[in-house]
C-alpha cells in the first residue's frame, strides 16, 4: 500500500505538521526524519500544559493496550525534550496503517512544546535503534510499515510557506524535476547520514569544507546547519552579514541579494536556493540565515535544505534519493 499526507508549514517554516490518526483520533504531529520516538499531547498531561492543544486520550480508544512498565524520555538537539509513559495502537497516516505501533504518551513536555499549540507530539522516521522507550526500545512507525509498503521508502517534499506532503510506499516523480540521484546511508550512528565535504557559491569552483565531513537528512530541524567554513565562506559573499553573537548567528540586511549554495550529497551537487536561505526578519533592517554553522561537527540538512530538495528515504537499501523541486 501507500499512504499521503500534506506537511503544513508553521510560521517562518519553523516546522511542518501532518495529520496522523491514533486509535481513531487525529491529531498534527512533527515528522522528524533525525528522531525516532512517536510521542504525543495527551488526557495525561495538565490543562495548563495542553491548552490550546489537540491531546490523544487512550481511553476512549478501543484499540489502545498500556505497555506494561514501558517508559520514555528524549531530548532533542535544540535543548526542547518529553517523558513519559507508553502504549500501542492503531496508527493510521493517510491511508498506510500499523496496528500495534507503539504510542508513547508524554506526562511532561518542555516550555517549547507547550507554547507551540500546532504540534501535538512528534513522529520519528528515524532509525529504530534510537528509540528511547525502556526496558526495550520499539520499533518507528516506519519500521513497523515497511514491509507492507509498495516501495519500502518514504519521501519529503518540505515547501516555503505552502503546504508539501509525505508519501510512503511510492516516489512520486511529478513532485520534482530532472533526476533523482541515490546516495548511500550510514546508518550506524541511527540517522540517515551520508558524506557531504564539498560545496560551492553561486555555482563556483567547489571547495572542501572538513574531509569525510558527514551530514543527516533531518527533517524536525529548522535550518540548514552546515560545516563553519561553508558558512564563513557564503556569508563573505553577503554584503553586510555578520556572525551576531546577540542574535545568535549569522544575519545580513534583508535586502540582500542571497546567492544559491552547492552542496555535495554523496559527491553530487544539490543546490540551496538562495531565496531560502533568508530564514526570517529579526528587526527592520535585519534578517537571519537559514544556513548557519553546526557546533557539533556533524552537518544536520534541515527544512531550509528540503525546500530546495525532494529527498527518498529507503528503507529497503538504505539509501537516500536527492532531486531538485
Ligand atoms: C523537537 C526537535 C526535533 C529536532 C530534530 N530532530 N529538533 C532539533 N528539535
Amino acid at each position: 500500500g501507500t499512504g499521503l499526507v500534506t506537511a503544513t508549514p508553521e510560521a517562518n517554516d519553523v516546522e511542518y505538521l501532518s495529520p496522523v490518526t491514533i486509535g481513531g483520533q487525529t491529531l498534527n504531529l512533527d515528522f522528524d526524519s533525525g528522531s525516532s520516538d512517536l510521542w504525543v499531547f495527551n488526557t495525561q498531561l495538565s490543562r495548563a500544559a495542553t491548552q490550546g492543544h489537540t491531546i490523544y486520550d487512550p481511553t476512549k480508544s478501543k484499540t489502545f493496550a498500556l505497555m506494561q512498565g514501558a517508559s520514555f524520555q528524549i531530548s532533542y538537539g535544540d535543548g526542547s525534550g518529553a517523558a513519559g509513559n507508553v502504549g500501542t495502537d492503531t496508527v493510521d497516516i493517510g491511508g498506510a496503517t500499523v496496528t500495534q505501533q507503539a504510542v508513547e504518551l508524554a506526562t511532561a513536555v518542555s516550555r517549547s512544546f507547550v507554547e507551540d499549540t500546532n504540534n501535538n507530539g512528534l513522529l520519528g522516521l528515524a532509525f529504530s535503534q534510537l528509540n528511547t522507550i525502556q526496558p526495550a526500545p520499539q520499533k518507528t512507525f516506519f519500521d513497523n510499515v515497511k514491509s507492507s509498503l509498495a516501495e519500502p521508502l518514504f519521501t519529503a517534499d518540505l515547501r516555503a510557506q505552502a503546504a508539501g506532503a509525505y508519501e510512503f510506499g511510492r516516489v512520486d516523480t511529478s513532485k520534482f524535476t530532472g533526476e533523482m540521484t541515490w546516495v548511500p546511508v550510514n546508518t550506524t550512528d541511527g540517522f540517515w547520514q551520508f558524506t557531504s565535504e564539498k560545496f560551492s557559491i553561486d555555482g563556483g569552483a567547489p571547495q572542501t569544507s572538513t574531509a569525510g565531513a558527514q551530514a543527516i537528512a533531518d527533517t524536525g530541524t529548522t535550518l540548514l546547519l552546515a560545516d563553519p567554513a561553508v558558512a564563513q565562506a557564503y556569508y563573505a559573499q553577503v554584503d553586510g552579514a555578520v556572525d551576531d553573537e546577540q542574535q545568535g548567528g549569522f544575519t545580513f540586511p534583508c535586502n540582500a541579494q542571497l546567492p544559491d549554495l552547492q552542496l555535495d550529497v554523496g559527491g553530487t551537487m544539490a543546490t540551496v536556493k538562495g531565496t531560502d536561505i533568508n530564514f526570517a526578519q529579526v528587526d527592520d533592517q535585519t534578517c537571519f540565515g537559514g544556513l548557519q554553522a553546526s557546533p557539533a561537527g556533524l552537518q544536520i540538512y534541515g527544512d531550509i535544505f528540503f525546500k530546495s530538495n525532494f529527498v527518498a528515504f529507503n528503507g529497503g537499501n538504505n539509501t537516500l534519493g536527492f532531486a531538485q523541486h
